[in-house]
This record gives structure tokens, C-alpha cells and sequence, in this order.
């Protein structure tokens, strides 16, 4: 469970960009953080991800305080968490396959890193993950670079499952996407969700996909939470508050 209570960033000329934003998350659930360009949801998303300090308040994962700036906060995160931003950071030049491989990194003995040595377990994990995204027949074939957009997200999405990942934050996941690769990304997320309990947080800019596609919805305006509702069709009103 993810808890964040009052949290604020103010920049050093006292410009606040999240004001007192506070959500419980639980598992399963798939929340798309909805919110004009400049209304703060990347930040948001990368204060969760311990990228960026915030001012105060609190994020409190499983019951423990996490802070903006221990190291040792920001390792146990990396192993839980999975932050895929607007364009994945993929290998370009290495297939689906070995880009899903990369998501074991954290999880393999000092002298596996090194060798670069890779179990037969693993490769059939890795496939099984492609598998589920829907890209087994792209393992192999391509350096990531010539996938299509969509294509990479969903790679991404693999690795994410390969590192174990039981939260994925991720900054617009459709950005420049043609609709129906779009859906297919938002259905994989929030398949994910349902069969293997995972939280997923996405912000975007496109409310209907939200509508169609997320568990939740959370509007943010100026830095602030100013909805939160199980995902639906929003009203007029409720859409007033968020554009
Ligand atoms: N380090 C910074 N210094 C100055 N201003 C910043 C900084 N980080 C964010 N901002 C400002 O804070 C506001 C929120 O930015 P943020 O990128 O979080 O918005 P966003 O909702 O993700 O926008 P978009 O949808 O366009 O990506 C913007 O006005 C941005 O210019």
C-alpha cells in the first residue's frame, strides 16, 4: 500500500508546484493521474519515485517512511519499483529480448553481472514476459530501436515484470501512440494490475483512454489533488476542475 500525506514542493523562488497532494493506494489498482500540461504530474510522479526532493509531507510504502534523499531508501525502491518515462530508456541497438534480460540486473550475483552469463531459467521467463505483452514474435528480431513506439513501451512493460517490479509510475505511457497501440498499452497495464496485484500509476493527457482503461482516476489542477473517483465517464463539472 502507497500513502502519501500533504506532499508539497516549493522551488527556491517559492513557486509551489504540488500543494498538499495526499492519496492511499492499494493493490490492483490502476490509477491514471489526469492534469493539464504543467499541472505537476510528472513531478508527482518523480517525488514518488525518489528522482526529486520534495518540500514536506510524507510517502509511506508497506508502513515505512520513505525520505527524497537516503540512499538506501532509493536502492530497496529500485528493486519493488518500475518508473517507465515518456520515451522508455531502452538499449536501441539490443532485441526485445536482451533489453527484458536487463530488468534481472538487480537481482543477479555479483559474478552474473559480469559475466553477463544468462540461465536457461531466465531466458524462458524473459520470453514468457514478451509473451504476455504480446510480442514473443519480436523477441529476437529487432534492435529496439526499429520497434514502433508502442512496441517499446511494451517492452518496457516486460522488463518491468522481469525486474519483478510490484509498482509501476509511468509519465505517459501512450505519448504519441496511434489509438489502438495506445489501448493495447493501457489494457497490458491494467491486466497487470488485476491478475498479479500490481499498483500502476500513469499520468496522461488523454481522459477518455483514462476512462476506458484505468481503475481510478485522479485529477490534478495547479499542483493539486482536485479529484479522485473510481474511473468513469466524468462530468462536465469534473471536468471544469481539472482543465
Ligand atoms: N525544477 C524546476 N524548476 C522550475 N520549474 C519547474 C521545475 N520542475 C517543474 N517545474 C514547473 O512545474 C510545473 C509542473 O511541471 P510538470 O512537468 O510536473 O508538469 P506536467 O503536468 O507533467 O506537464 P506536462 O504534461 O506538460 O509534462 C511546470 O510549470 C514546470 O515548468
Amino acid at each position: 500500500m502507497i500513502i502519501v500525506r500533504n506532499l508539497t514542493k516549493t522551488l527556491i523562488d517559492g513557486q509551489t508546484i504540488l500543494s498538499k497532494v495526499s492519496f492511499q493506494v492499494d493493490k490492483g489498482e490502476f490509477v491514471v493521474l489526469i492534469g493539464a500540461s504543467g499541472s505537476g504530474k510528472s513531478t508527482l510522479l518523480s517525488c514518488m519515485a525518489l528522482q526529486q526532493k520534495w518540500t514536506e509531507g510524507q510517502l509511506i510504502i508497506d508502513g515505512t517512511e520513505l525520505s527524497g534523499s537516503k540512499w538506501s531508501d532509493k536502492f530497496s525502491l529500485r528493486k519493488d519499483w518500475a518508473f517507465m518515462e515518456e520515451r522508455p530508456a531502452l538499449n536501441p541497438r539490443k532485441n526485445a529480448l536482451k533489453n527484458v534480460f536487463s530488468g534481472r540486473f538487480y537481482q543477479l550475483p555479483l559474478w552474473r553481472k559480469l559475466t553477463g552469463t544468462i540461465s536457461t531459467d531466465e531466458h524462458i521467463r524473459a520470453m514468457d514476459y514478451l509473451e504476455r505483452v504480446g510480442l514473443l514474435d519480436k523477441a529476437k528480431m529487432l534492435p529496439a530501436e526499429k520497434l514502433s513506439g508502442g512496441e517499446q513501451q511494451r517492452v518496457a512493460i516486460a522488463r518491468a515484470l522481469a525486474q519483478g517490479a510490484k509498482v509501476i509510475l509511468a509519465d505517459e505511457p501512450t505519448k504519441g501512440l496511434d489509438p489502438e497501440s495506445a489501448t493495447k498499452v493501457l489494457q497490458d497495464l491494467r491486466a497487470l494490475c488485476k491478475e498479479q496485484d500490481m499498483i500502476v500509476i500513469a499520468a496522461m493527457q488523454n481522459l477518455e483512454m483514462a476512462e476506458r482503461n484505468a481503475s481510478r482516476i485522479w485529477g490534478l489542477a495547479g499542483g493539486r489533488l482536485v479529484l479522485d473517483i473510481p474511473a468513469r465517464k466524468l462530468t462536465q463539472q469534473e471536468k471544469n476542475t481539472i482543465f
